[in-house]
């Protein structure tokens, strides 16, 4: 028999258990993947505001990365809040180790399992509080871009974290060719060649629209769903990537992955509606 398709989160906990490693576990759990956990750091949050934050050195991020991927394997791999350069390189220096490897299964001896031989990674930059406002220095936003971008298969900034990236998606139609991709840091307007996909959450709203934003590596794709009225929003963004990793994983291509995905966050988004809190959880 078949094993569920090992997935990993390498991200910070939220005692709250709204966003951050504990959406992506929920979310791998309602579609049917087998999660696992990376931890790189424990905060103390809830749907008001995050009270304090306690990293984990980055020797530890790196064992717990290489525990799981010498025993259990992934099929795909996402990163969540990383906060520190020192973390960014540690889980950098790993995932770099993948490439064109392949990563053991859970059946011992099963042949691969029908795992690919590297996992997709989704890289999930956290990078601004829910208010838009920039959580750490420059140099974090520079870090990502330096050694997590070239590993990515997906970035999936919201539009703040899209900004602090010198992501250049001011103007983008659908359809349109040419200046999308990763500009320089603050410039927003170079392309970087061979960048990696982009996926801008929360691009825009109007008119009962939210619409994402799609960067395939060729053409931008506006990609609209209609708004919730809602303040119970956190850790929708992580969500929405966990869910892209899970549908990669099971073999969509990436416009069917991304399309999935946003029906699951729309989804549970709705289901989370009831609550009265200040950023309340969606419901999984
Ligand atoms: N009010 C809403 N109604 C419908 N869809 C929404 C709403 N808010 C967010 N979304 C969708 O949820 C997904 C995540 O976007 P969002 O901008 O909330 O990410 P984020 O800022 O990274 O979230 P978080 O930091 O809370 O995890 C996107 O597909 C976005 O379109
Ligand atoms: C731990 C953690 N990761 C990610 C987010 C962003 O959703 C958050 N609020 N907390």
């Amino acid at each position: 028999m078949s094993h569920p398709l090992p997935l990993l989160t390498i991200a910070g906990s939220d005692s709250g258990g709204a966003a951050g490693l504990q959406a992506d576990l929920k979310t791998w759990a309602a579609l049917g993947a087998y999660g696992m956990n990376v931890i790189t750091a424990v905060t103390a949050q809830n749907s008001e505001r995050v009270a304090a934050v306690h990293y984990l050195p980055p020797e530890m991020v790196a064992v717990q990365i290489d525990a799981v991927l010498s025993d259990y394997g992934a099929a795909a791999i996402k990163t969540g809040f990383l906060g520190r350069v020192e973390i960014i390189e540690a889980v950098a220096g790993r995932l770099a180790l993948l490439g064109g490897l392949a990563i053991r299964p859970l059946d011992r001896g099963g042949g691969g399992g029908g795992l690919p031989t590297r996992p997709t990674i989704i890289i999930d930059p956290v990078l601004v509080n829910h208010r838009g406002e920039a959580m750490f220095g420059p140099e974090v936003a520079a870090a990502y871009r330096k050694l997590l971008f070239p590993l990515a298969d997906l970035v999936t900034p919201n539009r703040g974290e899209a900004a602090l990236l010198g992501v250049g998606v001011a103007e983008q139609g659908e359809g349109e060719q040419g200046s999308g991709g990763a500009g320089e840091q603050g410039g927003g307007e170079e392309t970087l060649d061979n960048g990696p996909r982009l996926l801008v959450k929360g691009w825009r709203r109007d008119e009962g629209q939210i619409v994402d934003l799609f960067w395939d590596g060729d053409r931008w794709h506006q990609l609209p769903q209609p708004l919730i009225d809602t303040a119970n929003t956190h850790g929708s963004g992580d969500t929405l990537s966990a869910a892209i990793c899970a549908y990669r994983a099971q073999g969509h291509d990436w416009p069917e992955a991304i399309r999935r995905a946003q029906a699951y966050t729309h989804a549970a988004i709705q289901r989370g509606a009831a609550w009265r809190l200040g950023a309340g959880p969606l419901g999984h």
